[in-house]
């Protein structure tokens, strides 16, 4: 049995009922309301921005649209009939119905996902891209459940201080990705020459994912809960929060060898001065790179 297709309700109404009309609109069951402006390029059109640091001057539009989606044409004629029967409904005004053009959303969504440069030899890449021609060394990585696609700049910095760092990598013959997400650090210190990598997270879904991503990028990994790190390790990498690292600041520095590089993201500019506190009883913390705001902490244990 196929199922009805998409439709959508085109309301025209005021300012004063855009709230009214959705409120209406989602307790009869549209899968979705959207409202934009009536009047956008034609000449009364305007913006809804307010001064710098001060709120809109108010929350919708003249004459809004406003579109909701239901599941077959029956269903989104029967809502319009229901909606203007309301008392307050008298300056709402039905547009159209009209059937609902299916998008390809695999395609739309693989489109979003880029390859992404790590360095000009190091490359993050989705499964149904090429490979760019000048990656040397390329990582295949999906959007997933897991946190870490490579598009977030605060694990991007990890994975260039990995690739900065390839030269050290014979000596990196245990890592810790502690909180590994996707495993995209576990799997670039891998995929560089670390062996003996324990990959751990507090969920699930991120050891399922890291799990999988190392079979689909063909290296090992021990992926497990945060209680399977034990013992000393030659790096470290941790990309959390800055509040989760201050806690963690014992923990982590109690895993690392003489001589050991621990590498941080997750934090903040003006946060650095809280993290080095943190981290003063074992290393001292230095910020080694600087992206959209995030910084790159990192240390050696003498
Ligand atoms: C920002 S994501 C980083 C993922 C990946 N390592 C990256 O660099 O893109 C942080 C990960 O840390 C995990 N996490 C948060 N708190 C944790 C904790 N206390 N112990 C272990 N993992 C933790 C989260 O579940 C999440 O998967």
């Amino acid at each position: 049995m196929t199922s009805p297709q998409l439709h959508e309700l085109v309301l025209i109404c005021r300012e004063a009922d855009v709230e009214t009309v959705s409120d209406a609109l989602m307790e009869i069951e549209s899968l979705a309301v959207s409202v934009e402006d009536a009047d956008a390029d034609t000449p009364a059109e305007h913006a809804l921005f307010g001064e710098p640091g001060m709120p809109a001057p108010k929350a919708g539009w003249d004459r809004s649209v406003v579109k909701a989606l239901f599941d077959g044409e029956q269903a989104a004629t029967e809502a319009a009939a229901l909606l203007l029967a309301q008392d307050w409904a008298a300056e709402v005004h039905v547009q159209a119905i009209q059937a609902v053009v299916e998008q390809d959303w695999v395609r739309l969504t693989q489109s979003q996902f880029a390859p992404v440069e790590i360095t000009p030899e190091f490359w993050i890449v989705p499964s149904w891209h090429e490979a760019p021609p000048q990656a040397k060394q390329v990582m295949r990585l999906d959007p997933g459940l897991a946190f870490g696609t490579g598009t977030h700049p605060t694990t991007r910095m990890c994975l260039r201080w990995i690739a900065h760092h390839a030269a050290e990598a014979a000596g990196w013959d245990r890592v810790l990705d502690y909180g590994c997400g996707s495993g995209i650090l576990a799997i670039g210190a891998a995929l560089h020459g670390a062996r003996n990598i324990d990959a751990v997270d507090i969920d699930p879904a991120a050891i399922t994912s890291s799990r999988d991503n190392a079979v689909a990028n063909r290296v090992e990994l021990r992926t497990a809960m945060p209680d399977a790190a034990q013992g000393e390790y030659p790096l470290v990498l941790a990309n959390i929060l800055a509040m989760p690292l201050k806690l963690l600041a014992p923990l982590l520095c109690s895993h690392l060898a003489p001589g050991a590089h621990l590498v941080l993201a997750g934090i903040l500019e003006r946060q650095a001065d809280e993290l080095k506190a943190a981290y003063a009883p074992w290393v001292k913390l230095d910020v080694s790179d600087c992206e959209e705001g995030w910084i790159l902490m990192t240390a050696q244990r003498v």
